[in-house]
């Protein structure tokens, strides 16, 4: 069965406060600690303060020092807890918020692999890349800074406004006002703050994609001279950018100055009334610069998870982003629960398939009807575009048929588990991707558990060994840095290798357009009849030298199977095949 995610990933809508505070449920624990730490910081760097401005006040009011000596240990411990307290709010609040942000990012590549790779061509690899990183790195401000915080300013003012009711009832009431008003400033601008909260992050991800585009396409950009013109355009994604973050700042700026507007004049009027009370004889003096500290403190907690608040735009667009992602459903449902045993030889069938990529347009396939037999190689032939990946990604279930089924040994790929189809084939791609890994691991990542020697086997059969060995560090050369610098013939006997490691009864190969030198055309074509014995292989074929030795061959012509047959028996019934080879299509080669 498909994993969806699990726990509280699993149905995860990131589009509210509510919803990413769900998210802590299953860390309440460091949270705790981190809220109890917090509400304790906050207080006891009110208390010192207070305590503090209680003495002064004892001392302009003529106490003595005896008066004032047994509260000074209390004053030091005061401080010291303070600083214990912050320790532990900091270090349990970036334990939960950074062991999610782990969570997220391992549940989000999880989520692409699932819905890939039918997503992924939705999506540009670097807005992919950038809600991986960026977007998830954003959501840290609100599990570290912002959730616990929050309770923090609400927890800190309700106590400070018991202690202030102690000195005089009509304190917390002067500062009420102040506080809601200070609560209630986010709300005034949270629709112009969501719009640009979400403008902002796409464009900073439509930025990434560019820069990544401009990355992976620099050898196309300075071989055709666009150099000029990739940055004009980076510009122009960059400006966009830029008014983006522009009108958050400013918004963010004018939040701020009514913030400091309300907080200072709360101050202003909590003084007016302190004092006033202290003339009409309802309150001492020494009471006085206490209340100057607690009013002062009241709002530090408010006005910061008020400042965060202003950015609580952009962590929402950021989690709506994640979320997205996690909410995706996979085009193709792994319900199957039937296996194939892979030691048989196995028979392919495609039965009257139809398919379209999308509802209204037309069909890429249309009634294919065509078997492999076990152990056969068929090769499917036909012009650009008329539908031959197409058939291998049905196979492989990247999409699902719309009418038909195919079938592997009688079985219809739908009943198969996913996990069961994918260890039935192996694909020998046109370009391998080579992970930042040694040439042994990239070798072995067909088959986990191989032993060194199995891996070595494997590049024999793919007469890739004697290269490896070759290279400074032979098999543990890392790939990742040596990739770019193997030919096309090295990097596709690699793939050979994985392919022979893999030992699956059925293989694709995508055969490459372009054409390689004569030894490495040697080499790989060598490899692969040595691979392709015994298993069942359906080659989408571009060459007039696999036609020719293919078992049979599928001939497309829009969608729909025109012939089939072997080379010899095709060019003799003079038919589309023969047209295809004797005009010679674009896309074969001799
Ligand atoms: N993900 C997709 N969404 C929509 N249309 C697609 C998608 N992938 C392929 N197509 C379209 O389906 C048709 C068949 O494409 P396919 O890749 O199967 O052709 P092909 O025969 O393998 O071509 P080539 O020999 O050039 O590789 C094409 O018209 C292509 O544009």
């Amino acid at each position: 069965m498909q994993e969806k995610g699990s726990g509280i990933f699993k149905k995860l809508k990131l589009d509210g406060f509510h919803e990413l505070l769900k998210c802590l449920t299953p860390y309440w624990r460091g949270m705790t600690f981190s809220i109890v730490s917090g509400i304790l910081h906050h207080l006891l760097g009110i208390l010192g303060p207070a305590l503090g401005a209680y003495l002064v006040g004892i001392a302009v009011t003529g106490g003595t020092r005896s008066e004032i000596r047994p509260y000074l240990p209390v004053l030091g411990l005061l401080v010291l807890g303070r600083v214990l307290m912050y320790y532990s709010d900091m270090w349990f609040a970036h334990e939960v918020a950074f062991r999610i942000l782990v969570d997220f990012r391992v549940k989000l590549y999880h989520a692409i692999e699932r819905i890939a790779p039918a997503y992924l061509l939705k999506q540009r690899s670097g807005e992919l890349a950038a809600t991986l990183m960026a977007d998830v790195e954003v959501l840290e401000w609100f599990f570290a800074h912002t959730a616990g915080a929050f309770l923090v300013a609400v927890a800190v003012p309700v106590i400070i406004l018991g202690m202030l009711s102690q000195i005089h009832w009509m304190l917390p009431l002067v500062l009420l006002p102040f506080i809601f008003l200070l609560f209630s400033i986010p709300f005034w601008f949270k629709k112009e703050a969501d719009q640009q909260g979400s403008e902002t992050r796409s464009r900073l991800a439509a930025v990434h994609g560019e820069a990544i585009d401009g990355i992976q396409g620099l050898r196309e950009i300075i071989s055709f001279n666009f150099k000029a013109g990739y940055r004009n355009r980076l510009r122009k994604f960059s400006d966009d950018l830029y008014q983006s973050q522009l009108s958050y700042g400013k918004r963010m700026g004018v939040e701020g100055a009514y913030l400091n507007a309300v907080s200072s004049l709360g101050m202003v009027c909590i003084l007016g009334v302190s004092a006033n009370l202290i003339l009409q004889g309802q309150m001492d003096h020494q009471w006085f610069p206490v209340v100057i500290i607690m009013a002062a403190s009241i709002f530090s907690p408010i006005l910061e998870v008020a400042t965060m608040g202003r950015n609580f735009s952009i962590i929402l667009a950021a989690g709506q982003r994640v979320g997205s992602i996690l909410e995706e459903k996979a085009i193709v449902e792994d319900l199957g629960k039937k296996e194939i045993d892979k030691t048989e030889e196995l028979k392919i069938a495609f039965h009257n398939v139809s398919f379209s990529y999308e509802k209204d347009i037309p069909p890429v396939l249309k009634k294919a009807s065509f078997q492999v037999s076990p152990g056969e190689t068929i090769a499917l032939v036909g012009e650009s575009g008329v539908g031959k990946t197409t058939s291998i990604n049905l196979l492989q279930r990247f999409w699902d048929v719309n009418e038909g089924q195919i079938t592997i040994n009688g079985v219809d790929v739908r009943d198969l588990s996913m996990d069961a189809l994918r260890s039935l084939i192996t694909v020998v791609p046109q370009e391998i991707y080579l992970f930042n890994m040694s040439i042994k691991d990239n070798i072995r990542l067909s088959n986990p558990t191989a032993t060194d020697g199995e891996v070595e086997e494997a590049a024999k059969a793919a007469y890739i060994h004697d290269f490896i060995m070759s290279l400074p560090e032979g098999y543990d050369t890392n790939a990742g840095e040596r990739g770019l610098k193997m030919s096309g013939g090295q990097r596709q006997r690699l793939a050979i290798a994985r392919a022979f490691l893999k030992n699956s009864p059925i293989l694709i190969l995508d055969e490459a357009l372009s054409s390689l030198d004569t030894e490495n055309e040697r080499l790989v074509q060598q490899s692969l009849n040595n691979l392709m014995k015994g298993r069942t292989t359906l080659i989408v074929a571009h060459r007039l030298s696999t036609f020719r030795k293919a078992d049979g061959l599928v001939v497309l012509q829009q969608g729909k199977i025109v012939e089939i047959g072997n080379h010899v028996s095709l060019l003799q019934k003079r038919g589309y095949y023969h047209q295809l080879v004797t005009g010679q299509l674009s896309s074969v080669a001799v």
